[in-house]
């Protein structure tokens, strides 16, 4: 049986055949659609969007092209174009039988850098028709991903597009994977102390990807000498005739060597890029130190992991496979090379900007892994390597390093029409579309930056906590300070790969040990004595429960700033903030205002999680510790009551009691924009506004939508979370007497960081308040 019949036959390969048949065919067939960007709502939008509007744009690009970039969505617009020829490892398939494959790296596209695909499976191949076919594409547009075309027409085909065509063509099974090849390689290279001018390769597989490779590998340093090809037909050799082409023929040896078995012995680094199960175990045993197995074919490798590993212990492996480590796989790069490429409208993507996408991808190995990219590794965390050459293709920070890599390039190299002008505004857009808390965070990470306010973390031993420590640390934000033993904290940090050290770079505050023991459980007491806690409980509580520690020693005046809430309930977590930290003076009640920010708006909820039936007073309370909250962001605050009622329309209790809020916020902070009551579809749609209450005070959408009770706020705030894929940042707890705030459970690391630097620039403005 060969070795592709054993895959197939396996049940986890069945299951998985199962569930992508499953996952394909519904709810809908197949993976994309397409949306309108703009409101098609009436005759006017009609007419707009179509005749007669329309005219003005196609009469403007006829004068002058390039406000085609203006006016179309061409500039985000990417061809994936295939005729099916060499699909995966799969074949020549055909051109119809591709298309799972080229909607795949549509989604891949759109996902991982927000460009826009269309899949373009075409029936040729002669070299001709596909470039003639291809070329007529320019108009539609901003660049032409090729994929899946075989050797050796596909260097043909790119070759004359490249000439022909004003937009950047980019053949990704040699391209994409030549990146992301040679970023590995330069990696274990490093790991294994070797230069790569000294290196031996030998490839299995003579085709699109695998001479691709060789060639960025050659600009990079490698020598033609030290390379050899084989393929179905064996050792590549000078003077051999079957199967050759001008392409592979630049690295025939003259040799009398004739297989693979031939050549593999001294190699240092195998390059597979040819079919399953090709690179027999025992081959490997003749191979140099410290050997580099790129085992890259798809879906099955020319070896797989385990087997490669029982022969050699010393290996770094290499698979194109995200279930094993070291996934060398073009999607680590076609995105963002587009996205850099597309943005400063780039004519061509030229060696350059290659070697730009190459470095950007290999430094960011050797950085710390990301959250994100450790959770798409599992429960492991990744430190650079021979189990990590190359980051995880979910790591966010690929978009950040290699858009911006390549459009600098291609501005370096005189192929962008439209460099980038305002860099800060450019990497803020990545960040946007990364981290979506990018921008509406930006002030107050400005505001936070170089702070010397100490935080204190409860749960300091938490993965997300210890992360976020070293995010603050490097970013300047606070001064951490982690309760937790600091054998754990030490511990995990090394597991998690993260540099920063207790009591070097940070404090630990032991609950098992802390000289200030008695000092705290005095103060707890002092607060709590005739709550019910009597001595005993006190005692246990300082040395248990790290909520009160943490709020005895803001409290006390030890720390600026508590974060909690990572574990624990919240209601019993707010009792305690409430006894130990207080209420600020002037306060009547603590609150809690989150925000969401989502891909259109960035709106604030209040009271999402702490006031279940506030009356009238307490409404207006949380709509003014709400505005002033807001305003830490830099943003107007403009806020609405909402209700079943539009002004008037209904008489409960509720409505009267939301009137009544209204009325007391316009006595008491005149200078806040603020109305209602009234639906949320009327708060956020002027056009509704106008025509129920044309002289609403509220001169802009509100961002600030205020809840007769708890349930509206918070199922409205979680609802609209999920249905808009919004990021939740909060809850923020409002009316402390110090900055203290609880998160929920399901927080991320970036989430802690958020909330620690909103608490630090809530801190700054106290102090400067206090100061008048
Ligand atoms: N991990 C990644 O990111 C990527 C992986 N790949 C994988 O690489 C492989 C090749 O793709 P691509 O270069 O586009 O395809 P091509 O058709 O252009 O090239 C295939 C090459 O593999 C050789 N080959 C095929 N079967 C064997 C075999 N049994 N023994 C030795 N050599 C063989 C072919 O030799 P001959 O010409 O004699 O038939 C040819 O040289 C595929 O499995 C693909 O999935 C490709 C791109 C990216
Ligand atoms: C990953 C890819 O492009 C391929 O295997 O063809
Ligand atoms: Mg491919």
């Amino acid at each position: 049986m060969s070795s592709a019949d054993e895959t197939r036959n396996t049940s986890a390969k069945r299951d998985l055949d199962e569930q992508a048949l499953f996952y394909h065919r519904h709810p809908k067939p197949g993976k994309l659609g397409v949306h309108a960007t703009k409101p098609l709502g009436n005759q006017r939008d009609l007419a707009l969007a179509y005749s007669p509007g329309v005219a003005a744009p196609c009469l403007a690009i006829a004068d002058d092209p390039s406000v085609a970039a203006d006016y179309t969505s061409r500039s985000n617009l990417v061809a994936v174009v295939s005729n099916g020829s060499a699909v995966l490892g799969l074949g020549n398939i055909g051109p119809l039988a591709s298309k799972p494959v080229m909607e795949g790296k549509a989604v891949l596209f759109k996902k991982f850098a927000d460009i826009d695909v269309f899949d373009i499976e075409i029936d040729a191949t002669s070299i001709d028709r596909m470039v003639d076919v291809v070329s007529a594409l320019e108009p539609t547009f901003g660049g032409i991903n090729l994929e899946d075309i075989k050797a050796p027409e596909c260097f043909e085909v790119e070759e004359q597009l490249r000439a022909k065509m004003g937009i950047p063509v980019f053949h990704d099974d040699q391209h994409g994977t030549a990146i992301i090849v040679s970023a590995a390689v330069r990696n274990a290279l490093l790991l294994a102390g070797k230069r790569i001018e000294d290196v031996r390769i030998v490839t299995s597989g003579a085709g699109a990807a695998a001479l691709a490779c060789l060639n960025l590998l050659v600009s990079l340093g490698a020598k033609v000498e030290n390379i050899i090809c084989t393929d179905k037909e064996g050792v590549v050799y000078e003077g051999r005739e079957k199967g050759m082409d001008r392409w592979m023929a630049v690295y025939a040896k003259n040799t009398e060597a004739r297989t693979l078995a031939d050549v593999i012995a001294g190699a240092d680094i195998f390059l597979g890029l040819s079919a399953g199960g090709v690179l027999k175990p025992e081959l490997l045993e003749s191979m140099a130190e410290k050997p580099l197995i790129m085992a890259l074919a798809n879906p099955t490798p020319e070896i797989m992991p385990d087997l490669a590993r029982a022969v050699r212990k010393d290996a770094m492996i290499c698979t194109g496979r995200s279930d094993f480590p070291n996934q060398v796989n073009n999607v680590l790069c076609f995105p963002y090379i587009f996205r850099g490429a597309l943005d400063c409208s780039a004519t061509s993507i030229n060696e350059e900007m290659k070697i730009a996408a190459v470095d950007a991808i290999a430094a960011l190995a050797r950085e710390e892994v990301s959250e994100v990219a450790a959770k798409a590794y599992g429960s492991e965390t990744p430190v650079f390597g021979p189990e990590y050459l190359i980051p995880s293709p979910f790591d966010p920070r690929l978009i950040l390093k290699i858009a911006p890599a390549v459009a600098r390039a291609a501005e370096t190299t005189g192929v962008a029409l439209r460099p980038i002008a305002d860099w800060d505004a450019y990497l803020d857009r990545l960040n946007r579309f990364v981290y979506r808390s990018g921008l509406v965070m930006k002030p107050i990470f400005a505001f936070a930056r170089n702070s010397e306010k100490r935080v204190i973390f409860s749960d300091g031993e938490d993965e997300r906590v210890l992360r976020a420590a070293q995010v603050l640390l490097e970013d300047k934000v606070c001064r951490p300070i982690l309760i937790g033993r600091p054998s754990v904290i030490e511990t995990r940090l090394q597991r998690f790969g993260l540099r920063i050290r207790p009591h070097q770079d940070f404090e630990v505050v032991n609950p098992e040990d802390d000289p200030r023991y008695r000092d705290y459980v005095d103060h707890y007491f002092s607060k709590v004595g005739r709550r019910g806690v009597n001595p005993d409980t006190a005692r246990a509580l300082v040395r248990t429960n790290t909520t009160v520690i943490g709020a005895v020693s803001v409290s006390r005046g030890d720390a600026d700033i508590l974060i909690c809430g990572l574990a624990g309930r919240f209601s019993r977590q707010i009792r305690d903030i409430r006894q130990i930290i207080g209420v600020a003076p002037g306060v009547g009640r603590l609150s809690g205002l989150s925000l969401l920010i989502s891909q259109n708006a960035t709106t604030f909820f209040a009271d999402t999680y702490v006031q279940d039936s506030p009356t009238a007073e307490n409404l207006a309370e949380i709509a003014q510790l709400s505005a002033r909250m807001i305003e830490h962001f830099r943003i107007k605050p403009r806020a609405a009551l909402l209700s079943h009622s539009n002004f008037g329309t209904a008489d409960t209790a509720d409505a009267r009691k939301l009137r009544a809020a209204l009325a007391l916020v316009r006595e008491q902070m005149p200078d806040l924009e603020i109305d209602g009551e009234m639906h949320g579809d009327t708060a956020l749609s002027r056009e509704l506004r106008q025509r129920v209450m044309p002289n609403s005070t509220l001169t802009e959408d509100a961002n600030l939508l205020l809840f007769p009770t708890l349930d509206a706020a918070n199922i409205t705030m979680n609802v609209v979370k999920t249905m808009t894929d919004a990021l939740h940042v909060g809850p923020i707890l409002l009316g402390t007497a110090k900055p203290a705030h609880i998160l929920t459970p399901s927080v991320t690391s970036r989430g802690v960081v958020n909330m620690a630097a909103i608490a630090v620039a809530e801190a700054l403005q106290r102090d400067e308040e206090a100061k008048g």
